[in-house]
């Protein structure tokens, strides 16, 4: 199993270029199943969830073409003939879950395993249920599948009671194809529901309100190919602006949306960094200096993103003062704590609030990734830990960093990947 090693001391000086939304393509790809001729999707990021999503796609039928050095993939969704979602994907990847309100859509049909939980929470799917029922949709959830019919959907009325990304995609893709107007209220703001309705309007889409909390769709007879490209993937610029602060040096981030990391850049400054912004560039610099405790209170867009949390643990573990993290996402997303401790970090955890005292320095040693941000978050530990920090299970950090170490390397990191 690969492993990567940091050895810590250095500060990272440079430009690095951001790829596509892990948590944009997802979604779009699922989209893709809506049209009726082949969709193209461009600056795909290169990560094992993009193909999990594409053996997923092909599995129900879909012709997949993946040039995976142009970051180019094209569905073909006319050959779908499966509304089968196995266990085997999905819980591998729970956006996996994404296809049932395209297949119902324009199929009729669907049959997708229950995702489960994760290391991070419970994670129910109670709200994509009742949001596609409300659109007329009959679901049954037996022997560990969601299984869903209808005839054509109808608008509706939803309105969320908790604000969640998923099920407000699941319902957005569905209502596309509904007959009459879907209102979603208490929608989800991220701008990855932005770029999936972009793409859904890109393939002859109707929606009004994308990136507010109140998403009107108003339904089509079909949606037909078409050619998106996927935004900048906020969370990886956010983790290389944290890489960048966290060693006291300057990072630019090139092709990325400065735009979507309003929270992440106010908490960089709260940390003593200075951060600028111009087009689709985005640099820190922390001119040599040790960051400041900032305090972190999770919330949805445009809140501070709670796939950011871990990263500005770490920071605070190596800051001046002491910093409080609130996560209010998700209700077991701190482990990494144990991980950070053995680096020697000073962190108290009171249900779903963390004290971090920051300590002079961290000292290297092995640990374990436990899900993706986690990860992420060590990497960064271990890039101001004195000597060597091997960080195992990295696969979990493959499935939403493309290239994580050799980005890394090129802004100067000493950091490699062995088997
Ligand atoms: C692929 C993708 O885009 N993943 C992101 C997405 O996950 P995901 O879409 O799964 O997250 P949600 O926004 O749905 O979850 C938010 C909260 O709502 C709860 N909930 C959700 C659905 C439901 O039916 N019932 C329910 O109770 C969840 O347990 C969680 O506590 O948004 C999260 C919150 O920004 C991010 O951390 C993930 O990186
Ligand atoms: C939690 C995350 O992803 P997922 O929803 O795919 O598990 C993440 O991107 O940090």
């Amino acid at each position: 199993m690969d492993k990567i090693i940091v050895e810590g001391g250095v500060r990272l000086a440079g430009e690095v270029r951001i790829s596509g939304a892990k948590n944009a393509v997802l979604p779009i790809l699922c989209a893709t199943l809506l049209a009726d001729a082949p969709v193209e999707i461009g600056n795909v990021p290169h990560l094992h969830d993009v193909r999990t999503t594409a053996r997923l796609l092909g599995g129900l039928g879909a012709g997949i073409g993946h040039d995976i050095a142009a970051g180019v993939v094209r569905v073909d969704p006319s050959t779908v003939d499966s509304h089968l979602a196995p266990y085997e994907l999905v819980r591998t990847m729970r956006a996996s879950v994404l296809v049932l309100g395209p297949l119902l859509a324009r199929h009729g049909a669907a049959e997708v395993s229950l995702p489960g939980g994760c290391a991070i929470g419970s994670r129910p799917v109670d709200l994509h249920i009742k949001a596609l029922e409300a659109l007329g949709a009959e679901i049954v959830v037996e022997h560990g599948f969601i299984k869903a019919r209808a005839g054509r959907l109808r608008g509706g009325q939803v309105a969320f009671e908790t604000v969640s990304v998923g099920a407000t995609e699941n319902v957005l893709m569905a209502a596309t194809l509904a007959d009459g107007t879907t209102t979603i209220d208490n929608a989800a703001r991220e701008p990855e529901i932005v770029d999936l309705a972009a793409c859904l309007a890109a393939m002859g889409a109707r929606i009004e309100g994308a990136g507010t909390s109140r998403i009107t769709v108003h339904g089509v007879d079909r949606l037909h190919g078409a050619r998106h490209e996927v935004i900048a993937d906020r969370i990886e610029t956010g983790t290389f602006l944290v890489a960048g602060a966290i060693t006291g040096g300057r990072v630019t981030a090139t092709h990325a949306r400065p735009d979507t990391l309003v929270a992440v850049i106010d908490a960089l400054r709260a940390a003593g960094a200075e951060v600028t912004a111009e087009g689709d560039r985005v640099t820190v610099d922390m001119h040599g200096r040790r960051p400041r405790a900032v305090d972190i209170v999770t919330e949805p867009h445009p809140g501070f993103p709670t796939d950011m949390q871990a990263q500005f643990m770490a920071l605070d573990c190596v800051a001046e003062g002491t910093g409080t993290i609130d996560e209010r996402i998700f209700e077991n997303r701190f482990m990494h704590v144990n991980e950070l401790m053995r680096l020697g970090a000073d962190i108290h955890i009171d249900g779903h609030r963390a004290t971090v005292r920051g300590v002079e320095r961290l000292s290297g040693a092995p640990v374990m990734a436990t899900d993706l941000r986690a990860s992420a978050s060590l990497i960064l530990a271990g890039l101001v830990a004195e000597g060597e920090t091997t960080i195992d299970r990295i696969y979990h950090l493959d499935r939403g960093y493309e290239h994580i170490e050799r980005k890394l390397s090129g802004l100067g990191a000493r950091i490699r990947r062995i088997s």
